[in-house]
């Protein structure tokens, strides 16, 4: 079989290599000549998998190692008998880490405990649930805006926008971008939710760059400069709006999930369907070829203030203002469209918190609370 692999899918060798000719390519740049002699299509969200791309090739299997799809005309793939899969949830853990460490960041630079900000989580799947479980057991009061759970599960425990931009102190959108339907996400934060936010307030969007309207954000920012904004995705990827990223106070290239264990996990979710999907054996496995974390552990004493053991520990795995800094350096020495995507080309190897063991020499007590809830691997001994 012919495999084309965007080059971003790490150990795609490893895992799809013994099942024919593996080509490499750069996703954004995939074309309908590249593509029709292959069987298998294995891309990641920069290249838009539609008729355009495929008609009158031979693919027979399209896989994405992202969690959005927004970028596959599924509908299109299903009508040609093509199968697909895509990597849920993947690397969710990813973009928590990055969450918390926003917070963790402003927390220090406000002097203002985790556990005092209300957080308010749009769209909670994957990602969004995820972080809620791990913010809620770190002690942080969370509120959640997701009407289509709201509606499956019953409205209690979910808020609407609007009650969620007033109460919340930081807002953070997690939504896939949706263009039709009954909840659409396209510009879901728009002018007039953008108008509510309160300067004192914290807006994160990790989700899809069109899920917010920057044109309005770009206003708001213009007349309110001191209103606090994460972006990490944007429109019109990877040539954004240079005034908007001035704006901001972290600006990162849509690589909150990009840990090595995310994308790995990425990688192996795809080889399992298209394993599935050919009938074929599961020979591979990821635990046999993940690298282990090069920082194995930490030990920390029963002495250490949770609070600072959090920070010490999340800055090891990861920390938001490297991944600012390397994007101010990659857009001054490329300019913003080449080294928006030069930075997620070369992003260097990141951890997620998961994979960092913290030693206790104690069973119980307050720092462990706070360093499992984080998510952290933990080592103690067994309570007598
Ligand atoms: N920045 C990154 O690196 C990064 C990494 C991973 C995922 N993502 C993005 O995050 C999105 C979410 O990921 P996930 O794994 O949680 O997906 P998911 O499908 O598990 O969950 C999405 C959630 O959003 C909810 N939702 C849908 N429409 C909504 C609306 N109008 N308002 C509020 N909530 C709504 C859904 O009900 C669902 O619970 C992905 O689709 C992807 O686009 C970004
Ligand atoms: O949807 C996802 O999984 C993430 O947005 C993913 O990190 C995107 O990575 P990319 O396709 O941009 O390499």
């Amino acid at each position: 079989m012919r495999i084309v692999a965007d080059e971003n899918i790490p150990l795609a060798e490893a895992f799809f290599g013994e099942h024919g000719e593996l080509v490499r390519l750069p996703g954004r740049e995939m074309s309908r000549e590249q593509v029709r002699d292959a069987d298998i299509l294995l891309v990641r969200s920069v290249t838009r998998v539609d008729a355009e791309l495929l008609a009158g090739s031979r693919v027979r299997f399209v896989g994405t190692a992202t969690i959005g799809c927004d970028h596959v005309d599924q509908q299109w793939l299903a009508d040609q008998g093509i199968g697909f899969a895509s990597a849920p949830g993947c690397n969710a853990d990813s973009v928590g880490d990055y969450v918390i460490s926003t917070l963790l960041l402003f927390g220090e630079q406000d002097g203002v405990a985790l556990t005092d900000r209300v957080v308010g989580i749009v769209g909670a799947g994957n990602v969004g649930g995820r972080l809620v479980e791990r913010l809620r057991a770190l002690g942080i009061r969370c509120l959640i805006c997701d009407p289509p759970r709201a509606e499956q599960e019953g409205g209690e425990g979910f808020t609407d926008l609007d009650s969620l931009i007033a109460q919340a102190d930081v807002v953070s959108i997690h939504t896939p971008l949706i263009r039709d339907g009954d909840h659409p996400t396209q510009h879901l934060l728009g002018e007039r939710h953008i108008e509510a936010l309160r300067t004192d307030q914290i807006l994160i969007s990790a989700g899809r760059g069109d899920c917010v309207d920057s044109r309005a954000l770009k206003a708001r920012l213009a007349r309110d400069p001191d209103l606090r904004v994460v972006l990490d995705v944007w429109e019109n990827e990877p040539d954004i709006d240079e005034a908007l990223y001035r704006q901001v106070a972290i600006a990162t290239p849509h690589i909150a999930g990009y840990s090595l264990d995310g994308k790995l996990r990425g990688t192996e979710m795809l080889y399992q369907a298209m394993s599935r999907h050919f009938g074929l054996p599961l020979r591979k496995r990821l635990g046999q070829l993940k690298p282990e974390n090069w920082l194995r552990r930490i030990a920390v004493s029963r002495r250490a203030p949770p609070q600072e053991a959090l920070l010490l520990c999340a800055r090891t795995c990861y920390d938001v203002r490297r991944d600012a800094l390397l994007f101010e350096r990659y857009r001054r020495q490329y300019g913003m469209e080449k080294g928006f995507d030069l930075m997620r080309r070369e992003y260097p190897t990141r951890r997620e918190f998961s994979t960092l063991r913290v030693e206790l020499k104690h069973s119980a007590g307050a720092v462990r609370e706070v360093l499992e809830s984080a998510g952290f691997a933990i080592r103690a001994p067994r309570k007598s």
